[in-house]
């Protein structure tokens, strides 16, 4: 077990890359997908059960928890870690995009966001420095720095200013987190969709000289080849041996097609936050189990998988349950889907190793495409 954060490069294939993170809590294999556990749950999963389908971190959310019990009694509960029963690695976002995207009346300026909590309407200030504060009474091993995600589509000078703020919270967030042993504080690569504000991001926070490199303001609602023209031009920009996080993605194509250009890290809500609505994740596409063509088919998801929720279960159940508004048919999707996320990224691992990452992708969208037969 080691007491420092070192990533460790141990295959690539192209520019995709097969490496490790290892860290005082676990190692990290990556690419990985990190589940996503807003208020210190993985919404309809028990914590043994997300480690048991391969998870080797979770993320917390900072807005959400800093409202919500409050980073100083979770500091005093012990940390997230302990009041959530996860042992292994935690990634806590910096609350700025959830500030933008979920709270009422909020302000940004120089010194950070002010906004009014979307629970009690308690007014909180979140300045770079609060922010990593708030990460560290969490007791988060790989904290964010606190950013400004500019909404798209945007003029060049607004992305362009905006960027550079980011860049001095960068630098702040970088005094403010000091020196934490075997914990790392990741910078954000921001820029719109302006390839060269973006290069410009990432060699400004290359100097910063950070433990990792997160790419945010993607995701956003832009079409797949913006976002992956704006890994092309990001990940040669950022240091060959620094893991590079891409945020908010993505459906199980945005991964694959990100890994292959150099994305070692991933979270999004969809896995989960689908499960709940119905929808399956699969090897053969999304099934939507809310559909009535499933009511009377007798066979599982997915006959193959070695998670119970594809294997064990009818798709006439799941109908049942999901039409039912039952607690267990979200419970049964949001397994089979992180199943099938995790799964999806133990097979990625493989393929850079074996160095088949074409034509395993190839493979992954042919069953996409297949359908559910
Ligand atoms: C955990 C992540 C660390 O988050 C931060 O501290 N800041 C931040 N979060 C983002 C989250 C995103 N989700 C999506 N799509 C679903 N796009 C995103 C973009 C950003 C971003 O530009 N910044």
């Amino acid at each position: 077990m080691t007491q420092s954060f070192q990533f460790s490069l141990l295959a690539t294939d192209g520019a995709a890359r097969r490496g490790e993170v290892s860290m005082p809590r676990g190692t990290i294999r990556t690419p990985a997908f990190m589940p996503v556990g807003t208020a210190g749950t993985v919404k309809a999963m028990y914590m043994d059960q997300v480690r048991d389908l391969g998870a080797d971190i979770i993320l917390g959310n900072t807005y959400h928890l800093m409202l919500r019990p409050g980073a100083e009694r979770v500091a005093r509960l012990g940390g997230l870690h302990e009041f959530a029963r996860w042992p292994h690695p935690i990634l806590t976002d910096s609350g700025g995009f959830q500030v933008m995207s979920l709270a009422q009346l909020r302000k940004l300026s120089e010194k950070g966001v002010t906004f009014k909590s979307h629970i009690d309407g308690v007014v909180h200030e979140m300045s770079p420095e609060r922010s990593i504060e708030i990460q560290g009474l969490l007791g988060s091993d790989i904290q964010m720095q606190l950013d400004e995600c500019v909404a798209l589509p945007a003029e060049r000078d607004v992305i362009e200013r905006s960027m550079e703020l980011s860049l001095r919270w960068a630098d702040r967030c970088k005094i403010a987190f000091g020196d934490q042993p075997g914990r790392a504080m990741f910078g954000i690569v921001q820029g719109g969709d302006d390839e060269a504000l973006r290069v410009r991001s990432a060699e400004a926070l290359t100097g910063l000289d950070l433990k990792g490199y997160a790419v945010g303001g993607l995701a956003v609602g832009e079409p797949q080849p913006v976002m992956l023209a704006m890994l092309d031009a990001v990940c040669p920009a950022l240091p060959q041996h620094k893991p590079r996080y891409l945020m908010g993605v993505g459906t199980p194509d945005d991964i694959v097609k990100s890994v292959q250009r150099g994305i070692d890290m991933f979270d999004c809500v969809m896995p989960t936050r689908a499960g709940r609505h119905g929808l399956a994740y699969t090897r053969h596409g999304k099934i939507n189990l809310r559909n009535a063509r499933h009511a009377e088919d007798s066979r599982p998801l997915d006959a193959e998988s070695d998670c119970p929720a594809a294997r064990d279960y009818s798709r006439a159940y799941l109908h049942h349950l999901v039409k039912a508004g039952e607690a267990l048919g979200g419970m049964l999707l949001t397994w089979n889907n992180l199943s099938y996320y995790q799964s999806l990224m133990q097979g990625l691992r493989d393929a850079i190793e074996a160095g088949r990452l074409a034509d395993h992708a190839a493979a992954l969208a042919e069953g996409w495409a297949r359908g559910d037969l």
